[in-house]
């Protein structure tokens, strides 16, 4: 098959362009990448080569490389002609070299011999055959500079001579020898794609000038500019860095032992006839013992006169005996309205309470009829035993017979699930076990005392169990909340006793003297109420349980800002299993992402083992 050439067409500018350099410089591979488009990878490359000449015939029998020919510089129309050559120095050239009109003069910037043949045997060649040619040098295989000489060397052909590091040339290497030659200089690959354009259209350039000195009425040529810099070579990426994960210590709080020894964010204290106050937390009590879930959401009644008693202020109300309740109230409920009036910052609050408002002094009720134990609870400012400031608290006075020893060591159970024997005698803290209705203690001591303690396991397990979903229900509907937490797009109701026994941050947050320590709101931007309800779902119960179309970057975020490694990990797990699963489902992903998802392969974090969920529930 024959093609039209473009030899006829007026004003359009015939440019025979020669390619000489060594042998192996990537003088084919140039040209096929300017002639033919031809990309290939670098291992693709590095297989492959067989000494060739990339036929001139190409032009005359390939379409599409006729049309790539093609082209317009600087305002002018020109149909590039390239001419590939042996690398042979032995091997006669002259044939290619007439009637060219620019030279494109290679070596490879992996090869130092290629660059002083330039010098040495190339440029007096060149000058010898068309001395009036201008000629471009050419640094190929700019990639080199930058790559894994090991893994190019394995990839070569077996025979192909190593390439050592000692042999990658500089850029100045090659400038030098192009200012000394007087030639413009430029460099390329062909497998990062560079600077093809750049030799090519700088060689037009240089032909065309050329040209223009001799056909000097050409007035077409007028706006050819001479061969231009060319832009630097951005390197790669280097290969990111392989973390090794250090196990990072759990951040576990103070653990619910801990938080029942120092009561920090203490809510209800149990004051004794010796004198002796225990400070504990509702939501802990509540959610491990259904009479103490009651006695919390007990209806209190507005009081009376008031008394000092026992170092707090306390409401008498004439209906505590009667256990008369027309005008009560749900402390949980109202409780913003308490803490005014008991801070003495409002005498009326209307609206506030069932009763829709009115005179109060504060609320409370008696118990001697509600249940063993008990005498009466009300509300009071108490001082906190840890922050010596005075704060609202439950006050439940407790009948003549209950002993500190025993109440605690029950207390510590609600706390636990786990019974200290040796804290007090077994029978006061199974008496007590009985007044209270704390019935799986009742039974866990009679088992012990029967010598069928291995029986315990069970009750142990259930408590748990009864726990757990006693938190959760009180994380969904606020019950016993104590702080609420403003997030971008709403507030979050949260339990400070289950934070701080869990997170270290929430620890030094409420338990020390920051604001937030004494608010009841705290804002928390940048988040939203779902990535918040599962950190707290993790916080509180342990478990890892994504909110739907949540952002597991926004929940990464807020775990590194709460100091959560082991929630962190998971969610990095998480997003690294999705983005595997949409891979395998043949999504695309970005190359990057890719590298990542290998990486993370790679340093996945071990989930089980030492670093286990928190310990609170
Ligand atoms: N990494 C890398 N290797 C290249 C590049 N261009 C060419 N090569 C390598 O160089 C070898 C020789 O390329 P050719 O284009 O055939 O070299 P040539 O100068 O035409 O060689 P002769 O035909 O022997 O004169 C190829 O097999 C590739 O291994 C490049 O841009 N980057």
């Amino acid at each position: 098959m024959d093609i039209d050439l473009d030899y006829e067409r007026p004003n359009v500018e015939t440019i025979k362009c020669v390619v000489v350099g060594d042998n192996a410089v990537g003088k084919t591979r140039l040209i096929c990448a300017r002639a033919c488009n031809a990309t290939l990878t670098q291992y693709q490359l590095l297989a492959t080569h067989v000494p060739t000449v990339w036929a001139i015939d190409q032009y005359r029998v390939c379409q599409e490389v006729l049309e790539r020919s093609r082209d317009v510089v600087d305002e002018v129309s020109v149909s590039l002609r390239l001419w590939d050559t042996f690398g042979d120095h032995h091997k006669d050239r002259r044939f290619a070299y007439g009637r060219s009109d620019v030279v494109v003069l290679c070596f490879s910037t992996a090869n130092p011999y290629s660059l002083r043949h330039v010098r040495s045997m190339w440029y007096p060649e060149i000058k010898h055959f068309c001395p009036r040619t201008p000629v471009i040098l050419v640094g190929c295989q700019l990639d080199l500079r930058y790559a894994d000489l090991d893994a190019v060397n394995r990839a070569r052909r077996p025979l192909a001579k190593p390439i050592k590091p000692s042999d990658i040339l500089c850029p100045e290497a090659g400038h030098e020898v192009a200012k000394e030659l007087g030639m413009p200089y430029y460099e390329t690959s062909v497998v990062a794609q560079f600077g093809v354009k750049d030799v090519f259209d700088n060689a037009i350039r240089a032909a065309l000038i050329s040209r223009r000195h001799l056909q000097f009425w050409k007035s077409h040529l007028k706006k050819v500019q001479r061969p231009l810099l060319q832009a630097p070579f951005l390197p790669p990426k280097p290969p990111p860095p392989i973390f090794n994960i250090v196990e990072v210590p759990q951040s576990r709080g103070r653990g619910p032992e801990g938080l029942f020894c120092s009561p920090y964010c203490a809510d209800v204290v149990f004051q004794l006839h010796n004198g002796h106050r225990v400070f504990a937390h509702k939501v802990y009590l509540a959610t491990a013992c259904s009479k103490f879930y009651d006695l919390f959401s007990l209806e209190l009644s507005p009081l009376g006169a008031n008394r000092a008693w026992g170092g707090s202020t306390v409401y008498e109300n004439p209906l505590w005996a009667t256990g008369a309740d027309n005008h009560t109230m749900n402390l949980e409920l109202d409780q913003e309205a308490t803490i005014e009036l008991l801070a003495g910052r409002a005498e009326q609050v209307p609206g506030k309470g069932r009763n829709g408002g009115g005179v109060h002094l504060g609320w409370g009720r008696g118990l001697s009829e509600w249940g063993r134990g008990f005498t009466s609870v009300h509300v009071g400012m108490i001082e906190d035993p840890l922050t010596q400031r005075e704060r609202l608290m439950m006050v439940v006075e407790m009948e003549e017979q209950i002993q500190t020893e025993p109440l605690r060591a029950v207390l510590e159970y609600l706390y636990t699930g786990y019974l200290d024997q040796n804290r007090a005698d077994l029978m006061q803290v199974a008496n007590i076990a009985e007044a209270l209705e704390v019935f799986d203690l009742r039974m866990m001591i009679s088992n012990l005392m029967n010598k069928e303690g291995f029986m315990n396991q069970e009750i142990t397990k259930a408590f748990h169990v009864r726990r757990a979903n006693r938190i959760k229900e009180c994380l969904s509907r606020g019950v016993f909340s104590d702080i609420v937490f403003k997030v971008d797009d709403g507030t979050v109701q949260a339990h400070k006793p289950l934070l701080i026994a869990n997170c270290d941050w929430m620890v030094a947050l409420f338990c020390g003297s920051f604001r937030e320590s004494f608010a009841h709101e705290v804002s928390l931007p940048g988040t939203s109420c779902a990535c918040l309800h599962t950190v707290l779902e993790y916080l509180y119960l342990g478990i890892f349980c994504l909110a739907p179309a949540l952002n597991t970057v926004d929940l990464l975020v807020l775990a590194n800002r709460l100091c959560l490694p082991h929630l962190k990990a998971l969610t990095e797990q998480h997003a690294v299993d999705e983005l595997l699963a949409s891979y395998v489902q043949g999504d695309d992903i970005d190359g990057h992402v890719l590298h990542y998802l290998e990486m993370a392969q790679r340093t996945r974090v071990t989930l089980s083992g030492t670093a286990g969920p928190p310990c609170g529930t």
